[in-house]
């Protein structure tokens, strides 16, 4: 006869282990089925905020590898100029790379942008986005409208309108990806205007993952931490010091970085992709019911981050934003009052 707690431990072992190989055959069962990878060559592709920063190197490198490319964003000027280094980029002089100058931030804008390409898309990024940090009790109703406008509803409208043209096209493995954040994934001060936006943009994410099998069109979601932009160049005119401080000013990769990492993601058929390690202990650690990338191994990783997430929330993030009080109440507070 084994006592209670032998028994309870001998269960507690049997279950882990039970959990450990169905994990491992799920995963590779999942691996399986995925294993057709994705491929740029001879695709339509559609980039919204694909002028400059992270769309305009996800249209170089794609037309690199021979996909179609048409880049959209507001500004024609800055348009006119990226599709040339697209086309400077591309593989063969038969593809095809233009531009849509549309603001994709209305169902209006999106739904004209996605007509007007020659051909139905059968590729969506959806870059366009863009952060103006500052301090919650400084921003106005319009910088909040301004944030679920440019970062949710430029990633709503545009897959909206991509869904229903590929779907109504029969256009077959159509694929939708949508760009949040590292702040898609946790809560930073300074970016209350933001953060909740690329949340929402994974909410969107796994709604649409579900929903579009039903066209057969696949859903991912990036998540990239800090990159080189020029946009990242604007934000920080704005930005407070302690954002800054946590997020770490020499912190960043290229847009080129950024881009050939995203697409090794596009490509693995990866849900929720990541381009660092910081990232990728708060995606694993935020899992919830969606698909892992890694099976087992993305577990493995959480219990990396359960370890260091606490560390550096409690010892490095909420210490410096303390510290930063009486300096906020001087520079912020006070200067309300006058
Ligand atoms: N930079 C960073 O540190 C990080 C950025 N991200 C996200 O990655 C994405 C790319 O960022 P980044 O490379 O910095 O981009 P940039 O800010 O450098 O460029 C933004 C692009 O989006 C276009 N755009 C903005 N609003 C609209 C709109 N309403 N309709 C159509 N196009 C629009 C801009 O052109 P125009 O103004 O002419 O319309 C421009 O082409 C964004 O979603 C951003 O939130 C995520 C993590 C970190
Ligand atoms: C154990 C874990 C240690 C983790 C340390 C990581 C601290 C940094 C977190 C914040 C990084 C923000 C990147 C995205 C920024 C962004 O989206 C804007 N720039 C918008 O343009």
């Amino acid at each position: 006869m084994l006592s209670a707690p032998a028994l309870l431990t001998s269960l507690a072992s049997r279950t882990a282990l039970a959990a450990i190989i169905l994990s491992i055959v799920l995963s590779s069962i999942m691996g399986a089925l995925r294993s057709k990878k994705w491929k740029a060559q001879g695709k339509h592709v559609f980039i919204t905020g694909g002028s400059q920063g992270l769309g305009l190197a996800v249209a170089e490198l794609l037309a690199s590898k021979g996909a179609n490319v048409t880049i959209c964003s507001r500004t024609e000027s800055k348009l006119r100029e990226a599709v040339g280094k697209v086309k400077a980029a591309a593989k063969t002089e038969d593809q095809k790379v233009e531009y849509v100058a549309a603001d994709v931030s209305t169902f209006e804008g999106a739904k004209r942008a996605i007509e007007s390409c020659s051909v139905v898309p059968d590729t969506v990024f959806c870059c366009a986005g863009g952060a103006k940090p500052g301090f919650f009790i400084e921003q106005t109703e319009s910088d909040f409208e301004k944030g679920m406008r440019t970062d949710y509803w430029t990633c709503l409208a545009t897959s909206h309108a991509a869904a229903n043209a590929m779907a109504r096209n029969n256009v077959t493995n159509g694929k939708i990806v949508l760009i949040s954040s590292t702040l898609g994934l946790i809560g930073l001060i300074g970016y209350s205007q933001y953060g909740p936006m690329k949340h929402a943009i994974r909410g969107l994410a796994e709604s649409l993952r579900s929903e579009l099998i039903l066209y057969g069109i696949s859903v991912q979601a990036y998540f990239p931490g800090t990159i080189l932009s020029p946009g990242l160049e604007e934000e920080n005119k704005t930005k407070p010091k302690i954002t800054l401080e946590i997020e770490g000013e020499e912190e960043g990769l290229t847009p080129a970085q950024c881009a050939k990492g995203l697409i090794k993601g596009v490509e693995k058929g990866h849900f929720f992709i990541t381009t660092d390690f910081n990232t990728e202990l708060f995606r694993t650690a935020a899992l919830g019911a969606g698909p892992t990338n890694r099976g087992l191994l993305d577990r493995v990783i959480a219990l990396i981050g359960w370890i260091a997430i606490p560390f550096w929330r409690n010892l490095i993030a909420d210490r410096a934003i303390r510290k930063h009080r009486q300096q906020h109440k001087e520079e912020v507070l006070s200067a309300r009052l006058r």
